[in-house]
């Protein structure tokens, strides 16, 4: 089975929006969104576009904008990449602001990175991983399925949920294990056939089951984790293997749960615990990143990984949290939660932690809780802002997406009628030019080179600078 070490991947966010003036909201969440994406349209006349990092920024049907990261391949990358979201939504919202003000409507634009709003409805965090088309999707899948269900132990965002704690967002939001409906039955994998590349070898896993991440460790251990967790699949590491009778009731009861103890019944009539779980696949992770080809993730990134996951289980074992208080969100959040909890009476269903749940993952960096504590220093780092920022404006070098961005940049700059996707580049005058990049490794493309020059050959003539884009 081919393994990749070096893997195409991608997270896509979708986010909460509101505009509140004097404690209410402004104006609808429709209409908020068309404010917000006001800038975009402007520019593109469109609200589905491809950025100049080559990321894809949209408004899908609903109301929750979303950003999805260019094509990465490796860790830190990606979670440049995925932060790089929250600056370019950022900077939309400040625009937005202004406008409201000089409409005279007026009113804070808020973006949260969170997967539920205040009335209960949820919004994703999804994560792309390319597989190898050799792998059936339905039974590597089950074979991941015992460490994502646990995995919301290292990585859950937490929230406050019907009078108590809870450790995950979305562990409430999926309703089956492995299946090719997103949004009628919300499968923790989706295996729609979608590769965005050569399907006769490639796939992309789609999952659904994460939180989004406010704290960047807590991101990097559960991108990081789950990447040494399909490398060992493909390998055929010996890898313990848990088959569970029902892991979407158990993933409920795990996020419950923050000691790890919840019993998952297995087949065989035995049982292991969320926590046992988790350590028994850290351990197999450890054997496999000793010899791991150093490719894609460096093996010193990984290794950060693993022991920032170790000391993760570690906590949930003894129960002191600690050593990893500035580091995972759901323990950050908890003591966040806890203080003030206590400080107004004792009381989880107080509106007030309900307002402080939702601020923790407020985007902007001057207001939100999360950010708060990252700037005092309270919240460790993986990366920095001038990674992230860098990320902002310019795509991964080292996929496809440094061609899309290069086609992107020529087309744009030259005021060029085209339409791109993740795999298409299209110019459409003088005459009609498709090239297409099947491989999102590839970072040199003849095709493209000559799409660059030819519309340099034919600047005079290429269009109206409509830049129609099409997602
Ligand atoms: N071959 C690939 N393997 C893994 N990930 C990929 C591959 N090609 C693209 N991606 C990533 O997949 C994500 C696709 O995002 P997009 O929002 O367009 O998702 P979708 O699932 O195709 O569509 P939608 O969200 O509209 O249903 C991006 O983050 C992108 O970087
Ligand atoms: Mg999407």
């Amino acid at each position: 089975m081919t393994v990749y070490p070096r893997r195409i991947m991608g997270v896509e966010t979708e986010f909460g929006l509101t505009a509140i003036r004097d404690g209410k909201a402004v104006l609808g969440p429709e209409e908020i969104a068309r404010y917000l994406f006001k800038p975009v349209v402007a520019q593109y006349k469109s609200t589905n576009i491809f950025t100049d990092n080559a990321a894809r920024l949209y408004l899908d049907v609903g109301a929750h904008p979303e950003y999805a990261t260019a094509e990465c391949d490796s860790l830190t990358q990606l979670l440049n990449h995925d932060k790089a979201g929250e600056v370019l939504f950022n900077d939309l919202a400040a625009q937005t602001e202004k406008t409201l003000a000089a409409e005279g409507i007026g009113g804070d634009v808020y973006l949260f990175k969170n997967n539920v709003d205040s009335a209960g409805n949820s919004y994703g965090t999804h994560e792309n991983y390319l597989i190898s088309r050799e792998l059936s999707l339905k039974n590597f899948g089950k074979r991941l399925l015992p460490f994502l269900i646990t995995r919301q132990l290292l990585c859950g965002a937490g929230m406050i949920k019907n009078g108590r704690f809870v450790i995950s967002q979305r562990a409430d939001q999926v309703w089956e294990g492995v299946s090719s409906a997103t949004t009628r039955t919300r499968p923790i994998i989706n295996t729609r056939d979608e590769p965005h590349g050569d399907s006769s070898r490639f796939r992309r896993m789609h999952l659904i089951v994460g939180d989004s991440n406010m704290a960047e460790p807590s991101f990097a251990l559960k991108i990081g984790s789950t990447q040494l967790v399909i490398e060992m699949l493909e390998a055929d590491w010996d890898i313990p293997t848990f088959d569970v009778v029902e892991p979407i009731k158990h993933i409920k009861q795990i996020a419950l749960d923050p000691t790890g103890q919840t019993e998952l019944a297995l087949k065989d009539d035995t049982t292991v615990t969320a926590l046992e779980v988790q350590q028994a696949v850290l351990e197999a992770a450890k054997g496999w990143l000793a010899q791991r080809q150093d490719e894609g993730t460096p093996n010193a990134e990984l290794e950060k990984v693993v022991e920032l996951w170790g000391r993760t289980l570690t906590a949930i074992g003894t129960q002191n949290f600690e050593p990893v208080s500035g580091e995972i969100d759901w323990v950050i959040k908890r003591n966040l939660l806890e203080r003030y909890r206590d400080r107004l009476g004792g009381d989880w269903n107080d509106p007030k932690l309900a307002q402080i749940d939702l601020a923790y993952h407020d985007i902007n960096p001057r207001r939100g809780l999360f950010y708060h504590l990252q700037n005092k220093g309270l919240v460790q780092r993986w990366t920095t802002d001038e990674a992230i920022a860098h990320a902002a404006t310019t795509a991964p070098e080292t996929t496809r997406a440094t061609l899309r961005a290069q086609f992107l940049d020529t087309a744009r700059e030259l005021g060029a009628h085209y339409t791109v996707d993740w795999v298409h580049m299209k110019v459409d005058r003088p005459e009609p030019q498709t090239v297409d990049v099947q491989d999102p490794f590839a970072t040199e493309d003849v095709g493209v080179d000559k799409l660059v020059a030819y519309m340099h050959d034919n600047r005079e003539v290429l269009g109206n600078a409509q830049g129609g884009i099409r997602g």
